[in-house]
């Protein structure tokens, strides 16, 4: 669906996008992971025909993006970070003259519209104005109207950036039921972790214009990070005898804990524990951190993706 070779842009002497190479096969859910700056815009706003690559060459729905705009345009729906329906409509009419302005008839652009009013929840607002509308309201009229030509792919810039969590989530679920319903290919980019995460079955991780790693977000995890069981006993000589007793894990002792960096934690720490109780030195507390996709651009780039430093999911339990 989308084939890159070495695409590039610079601006000036800004390189925003420096050499990618990319795939996307059809019905893939692909997001595009990155700090502000890293070129995820640049690559979306070139894959759309926006703006034309410095070099490299694109093809998106099997055409390229700079001799056959046209063609790709027709097959593709994009977002972008702005709101694009005119606020003084009523957002079932925006749509309607949308669907006309791709070569719908009426009563296609009609029904079509009334369609993706009812996938996207927008049956008890889609009469009313658009300036009446909440922002994630707003956020799924943008997303109906980049579909409203049922293109094979979709591209969507921060879909859900400026919502509040609940919105945010509620967007998810929306995008997530509209790709199973339509088999739509869907690009997003994003700079939340969790959405890249809970989302996307394949994250393409993007820093300074280029693609430093690409795969599932559970496999980034494992292969990059692991997980880190923390394991924490009464006593130094405990957490010393815990030691030898675990020694083919290679934990590291801190005082009364080990460190143990590892795949699989929340299956594994059963098995660990029962061998510490039986080695006579069982540990009275275990922490297991599952890392996240920032554990991993961490470890990628030695930089944080948020302000602040890491986030860790932590599970504590009380043995
Ligand atoms: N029209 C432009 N002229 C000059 N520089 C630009 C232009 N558009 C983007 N850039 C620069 O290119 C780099 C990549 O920008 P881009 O918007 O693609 O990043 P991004 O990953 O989408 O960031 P964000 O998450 O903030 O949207 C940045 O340094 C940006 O300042």
């Amino acid at each position: 669906m989308i084939e890159t070779q070495g695409l590039t842009k610079h601006f000036k002497d800004v390189r925003a996008v420096d050499g990618i190479d990319l795939t996307v096969a059809p019905g893939e859910l692909v997001a595009l992971l990155g700090p502000n700056g890293a070129g995820k815009s640049t690559t979306l706003r070139m894959l759309t025909t926006l703006i034309p690559p410095t070099s490299g060459t694109a093809r998106v729905a099997g055409f390229d993006v700079v001799r056959q705009q046209r063609e790709v345009r027709l097959r593709i729906g994009y977002i972008g970070q702005g709101n694009g329906a005119g606020h003084s409509q009523r957002g079932r009419d925006e749509l309607i003259s949308q669907g006309r302005a791709y070569g719908l008839g009426v009563k296609d652009a009609r029904a079509r519209a009334a369609t993706l009013i009812e996938s996207l929840g927008l049956a008890e607002v889609a009469d009313r104005k658009v300036s009446s509308l909440s922002g994630g309201q707003r956020r799924r009229l943008d997303i109906a109207m980049g579909l409203i030509h049922a293109p094979d792919l979709l591209f969507l810039d921060e879909p859900s950036t400026g919502l509040d969590p609940q919105n945010r989530a509620n967007l998810q679920e929306h995008i997530l039921d509209l790709r199973a319903r339509h088999e739509t290919t869907i690009v997003l980019t994003t700079h939340y972790l969790d959405e890249a995460d809970s989302m996307a079955e394949r994250v393409i991780v993007v820093d300074r214009g280029r693609i430093i790693a690409d795969d599932s977000p559970q496999r980034l995890k494992a292969e990059h990070v692991g997980d880190l069981i923390t394991l924490g006993f009464g006593h130094e000589a405990d957490a010393a005898s815990a030691a030898s007793t675990l020694s083919g894990l290679h934990p590291v002792r801190e005082g009364t804990r080990l460190l143990i960096s590892t795949q699989g934690a929340p299956r594994r720490v059963t098995g660990m524990l029962d061998d510490l109780r039986a080695g006579g030195s069982p540990a009275v507390e275990v922490e297991v951190t599952r890392p996240t996709l920032d554990d991993v651009f961490l470890k990628l780039t030695g930089r944080s993706l948020r302000e602040g430093g890491t986030a860790e999911t932590r599970e504590l339990v009380e043995v």
